[in-house]
């Protein structure tokens, strides 16, 4: 049996010692032309593997570009499986439910079987079902939106709306039959911008990987995330895209120091 997303995320933590989530993120702007961007983001793939415990392309940058964003979406995803990273599709879906299933369809199951979909609970809970069941069904896994890292997510989702989405979430997460040290299918997204917020989110969603995006351009620090992992150093994933993909310019030595520096500094904020 192949490992599920989640198994193969805390597989990966602990043989490699990493809970770096490296983002790739592609910006056509950055480059000479569209072959330019995508060599370079294939070559910061392959060069960061040996510090990231996962990738997580943002499915707008590659929408962007058409096409040819969607031929370098499944080539990252193929060249991330030959590496034996685990993916995360950031595309933050939700619809109606007939909707919801088709995009639970097009990257959760198929050639996207095993990966995992961040997906936005706005539209009530019960549109995450599709997802949830096409993740358990095809061993991948969904990262549900409960406080995200922009500062204006307090609009919104203040007011306990954030309490509410992981009580969701846990409750989804015990209905999985768990070995110890396990983690359920259903993860949240947690900013790593909320450093003070994590202990609680991690108490409130004892079963669920964390997906911790925001470290490096938006501010936040390896240093302040200890609270979102259990003993051990698992169960949470902390994020850097623009930080690792463009840290020296276009240089790949450059994202190479930059991941690995981040790999580094969150596990000595873990003493793992
Ligand atoms: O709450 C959230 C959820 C997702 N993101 C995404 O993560 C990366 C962050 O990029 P950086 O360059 O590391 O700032 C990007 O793809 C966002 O769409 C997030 O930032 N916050």
């Amino acid at each position: 049996m192949p490992l599920t997303f989640a198994q193969a995320v805390t597989e990966r933590t602990l043989s490699r010692r990493t809970r770096l989530c490296v983002g790739l993120d592609p910006r056509l702007d950055a480059y000479r032309d569209a072959d330019h961007l995508k060599e370079h983001t294939l070559d910061v793939l392959e060069a960061t593997a040996p510090y990231a415990a996962c990738v997580k392309p943002q499915l707008a940058f590659y929408e962007a570009l058409g096409l040819s964003g969607m031929h370098l979406l499944e080539d990252l995803c193929a060249a991330a499986r030959t590496l034996g990273l685990p993916v995360i599709l950031d595309g933050k879906r939700g619809d109606i439910g007939s909707t919801a299933a088709a995009y639970a369809q097009g990257w959760l199951a198929g050639r996207h079987a095993g990966a995992a979909l961040t997906v936005n609970p706005f539209l009530g809970f019960g549109t995450l079902t599709p997802f949830v069941d096409t993740a358990r069904q095809h061993g991948g896994g969904v990262f549900v939106l409960v406080k995200t890292s922009n500062p204006d997510q307090a609009d919104l989702q203040g007011g306990g709306l954030s309490e509410r989405v992981a009580a969701e979430v846990a409750r989804l997460g015990a209905q999985e039959p768990l070995g110890e040290g396990e983690y359920a299918s259903v993860g949240a997204v947690v900013g790593a911008t909320h450093p003070g917020d994590l202990a609680a989110f991690r108490a409130l969603m004892p079963r669920a990987l964390l997906l911790l995006p925001g470290l490096g351009a938006q501010g936040a620090q390896a240093a302040d995330l200890a609270g979102a992992f259990h003993p051990g150093g698992t169960g949470a994933l902390a994020s850097a895209s623009r930080g690792v993909q463009y840290a020296g310019g276009l240089d790949v030595q450059a994202s190479v120091q930059a991941a690995r520096a981040y790999r580094d500094e969150l596990n000595a904020a873990l003493g793992v």
